[in-house]
């Protein structure tokens, strides 16, 4: 499936020490996982789980869900052997954490070959290096980690997240240029499904993939916000439909709702579709 058309809209975190969340996972309706080795391991577990995730993925189970390894950075006394183990994975990607530089992910090239890398964007200098991160030639996927960026910005929390703006845009921007998967941060409060929506909500409007989640009962609600609405579908097929008309006729625009239509509006048009058909085969 090309890459741009294959859905993320649910990332889901499973803290790899963790049997019971790895096992359940595998019936989840999920588009993809992170598998941590990071943050959601604590210290004197972050041995045994790379053992117990090895195995968990080597049983298989996962079906269509894109599997990402999230390790320790390299920086720390972990990271290498996380990588090198990583390597060795029956997985899709590796995750580096706080990535700031194309240098961080030449060293976990090194490491594990030419496994697909994505990169964990938390941090002020990696914003301001998301352009040269992003272009990394064997970079596939970008991931907000707002948790770390709002500790180094010394922000408070809002809802409306405007603290955030300026670091979620430079990495859409960085991302979109480049044509990578680019997913949005973690909604901590994981019970709180309208304060999920209104966040889902807002990262769709700004051009997110999709969102990561930390616990199943987000999945649902992220799964809604990022597909195409019925409205969005019922729309994009009349556009091309009006599109075709007027292009037969000899004409560049043409008109659906009151509103122009031309050939870039169907361009996203079709990208709607395809994405709607993606999740479909997904689910089906
Ligand atoms: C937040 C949690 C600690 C809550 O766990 P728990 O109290 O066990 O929740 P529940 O009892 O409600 O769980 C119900 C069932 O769901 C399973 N479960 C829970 N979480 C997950 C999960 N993430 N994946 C799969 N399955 C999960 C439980 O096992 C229960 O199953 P069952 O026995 O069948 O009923 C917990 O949800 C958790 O640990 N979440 C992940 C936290 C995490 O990954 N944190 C790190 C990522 S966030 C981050 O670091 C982002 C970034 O770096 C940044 O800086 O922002
Ligand atoms: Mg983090």
């Amino acid at each position: 499936m090309d890459q741009r058309a294959r859905p993320y809209r649910s990332v889901l975190y499973i803290p790899g020490s963790k049997d019971r969340a790895l096992e359940k996972a595998r019936t989840l309706p999920v588009d993809a996982i992170i598998f941590d080795l990071e943050d959601a391991v604590a210290v004197e577990e972050k041995e045994n789980a790379r053992d117990t995730l090895k195995v968990a993925l080597a049983a298989g189970g996962y079906g269509d869900r894109v599997r990402i390894v999230r390790i320790n950075g390299l920086d720390t006394q972990w990271g290498e052997a996380d990588a090198k183990a990583a390597a060795e994975m029956d997985c899709d990607a590796v995750l580096l954490p706080k990535v700031e530089s194309a240098a961080q992910l030449d060293a976990l090239a090194a490491l594990v070959g030419d496994k697909p890398l994505w990169a964990m964007m938390e941090t002020p200098r990696g914003m301001l290096n998301a352009t040269e991160i992003a272009a990394y030639p064997q970079l596939k996927g970008m991931v907000m980690g707002t948790n770390d960026l709002a500790k180094e910005l010394q922000t408070r929390f809002r809802a409306d997240r405007l603290p955030m703006m300026a670091g979620l845009g430079l990495c859409l921007l960085a991302a979109k240029a480049e044509g990578v998967i680019i997913v949005d941060g973690v909604y901590n409060a994981f019970k709180d499904a309208e304060g999920l929506k209104v966040e889902c909500d807002q990262g769709r409007d700004m051009g997110f993939d999709g969102k990561t989640l930390i616990h199943p009962a987000q999945v649902d609600v992220a799964n809604e916000a990022y597909a195409p609405s019925e409205a969005e579908i019922d729309l994009a097929e009349r556009q091309i439909a009006a599109f075709e008309e007027v292009e037969a006729n000899g004409q560049g625009v043409a008109v659906v709702d009151g509103k122009i239509v031309e050939n870039l509006h169907v361009v996203t048009a079709r990208e709607i579709l395809a994405k709607a058909s993606a999740i479909a085969a997904l689910s089906s």
